[in-house]
């Protein structure tokens, strides 16, 4: 990477504004998932252990500019101090004099959590009058938040401007594991994509088609595939807006010479829902009342070889509707595939890396990206605001 990293600068004494990704799911209070926590560890120890007064920031949520107490960063403090075995201080603002109160009874070494940028109206709309507010807080911007890169934020792009800024050592792994994955690639190359949101990837399938060898589709996304096509779909998800750019993708890879995958069969349902009946029919014969929700035995088998013979796998969005357990079987069986492949595996996308997690397959993939929208925009060969605001080496 082109962009200086926090160890390529001094830190000893200085107020350092790490922002984080410490948009974690909650319920009743609690954590139910601290891996974007314990990803930034590696960052906040390296600033605690070089004598840095770290002073962190993250969003939560959405909270449109007010102040919500179930999006407090709260719980995330605790949970980090359980992680880090030591105090950390919270503050119940982001900005302000009972802010810098806080910050000047740092000692070096020591950590305070502020709280939920997004409380302020302006972090959203990348307000130069409030990324100087946070710039006043320090000497030094580190951005350790890929999760939220894409994003042109005062607490991500804005602040860069009135402070040194670097990347941390989550941001730098993440840029370096996606980026080396997709510029210079080991072959063959596998990319699959799933789950539900049509719109959203549609344009990271073009991306892909340039550079993988073989492009596997699943979810409620080849139902707009196969729709263009002139197959019946049924009840089904599809995108009516997307048919063009399908049937566009279908001709590129046949121009480039590249497999692109569709499902030849699928596990359809009378309903959705748990207590639904449910059939496996050919891909171009989905009755007209009933709706695809995961791919069917001969798909999984044809994926799972595929992702067996690659060298380089990266998989975004389930294969079908996993969270309910007759539709499991088929991200089950890419995760499987994935987990087992002698091929390096990226996963990229909350959904996905909640399927890995659920098969108990998690710990066998190479890297579990902590940015869905992020490493999706990084894919597409989008510039991502939050890095390119930083300082190059
Ligand atoms: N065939 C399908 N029909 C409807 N929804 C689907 C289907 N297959 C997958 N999904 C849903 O897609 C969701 C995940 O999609 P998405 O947000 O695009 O993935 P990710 O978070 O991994 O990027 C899951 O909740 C899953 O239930
Ligand atoms: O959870 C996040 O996005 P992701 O679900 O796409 O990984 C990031 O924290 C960014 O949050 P946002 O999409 O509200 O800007």
């Amino acid at each position: 990477m082109n962009k200086k990293s926090v160890r390529d600068v001094e830190v000893k004494g200085k107020r350092v504004f790490v922002r984080v990704d410490f948009n974690v799911p909650v319920e009743d209070g609690k954590i139910t998932d601290d891996t974007r926590i314990r990803e930034t560890l590696p960052t906040i120890k390296y600033l605690i252990e070089n004598g840095a007064k770290v002073i962190l920031a993250s969003h939560m949520g959405r909270p449109k500019g007010e102040f919500v107490d179930s999006m407090r960063l709260t719980s995330a403090a605790v949970r980090l101090s359980e992680l880090l075995g030591k105090p950390v201080a919270k503050a119940d603002e982001a900005i302000g004099e009972a802010v810098k109160a806080k910050i000047a009874e740092l000692n070096d070494g020591d950590v305070l959590v502020l709280e939920n940028v997004r409380f302020y109206k302006g972090e959203e709309k990348n307000d130069p009058e409030l990324a100087k507010q946070f710039a006043e807080l320090a000497d030094l911007f580190v951005n350790d938040a890929f999760g939220a890169a894409h994003r042109a934020h005062a607490s991500t792009e804005g602040i860069a401007h009135f402070l040194p800024a670097v990347s941390g050592l989550l941001m730098e792994k993440e840029l370096s594991v996606l980026g080396k994955a997709l510029s210079n690639p080991e072959r063959p190359f596998t990319a699959i994509i799933g789950g539900s949101k049509v719109k959203d990837k549609i344009d990271v399938i073009d991306n892909l088609l340039n550079l993988a060898d073989n492009v596997l589709i699943g979810g409620g996304l080849s139902y707009t595939f196969t729709k263009a096509q002139g197959y019946e779909i049924g009840k089904s998800l599809v995108d009516n807006d997307k048919i063009d750019a399908a049937l566009g993708f279908i001709e590129k890879a046949k121009k480039l010479g590249k497999n692109f995958v569709l499902p030849v069969d699928v596990v359809v349902a009378d309903k959705f829902g748990a207590d639904a009946n449910t059939k496996i029919v050919d891909a171009t014969e989905i009755p007209a009342d009933w709706e695809g929700l995961d791919i069917g035995p001969k798909t999984r088998e044809i994926y799972a070889d595929i992702i067996k013979n690659s060298k380089l796998v990266v998989w975004n969005g389930p294969m079908g509707v996993f969270e309910i357990d007759i539709f499991a079987e088929g991200t089950k069986a890419v995760a499987q595939a994935c987990a087992t492949t002698e091929g390096y595996t990226v996963i990229g996308g909350g959904d996905s890396a909640a399927a890995a997690e659920k098969f108990h397959l998690a710990d066998q993939m190479d890297h579990i990206s902590t940015g869905g929208g992020a490493s999706l925009e990084f894919m597409e060969g989008k510039a991502l605001p939050g890095v390119e605001a930083l300082n190059d080496k």
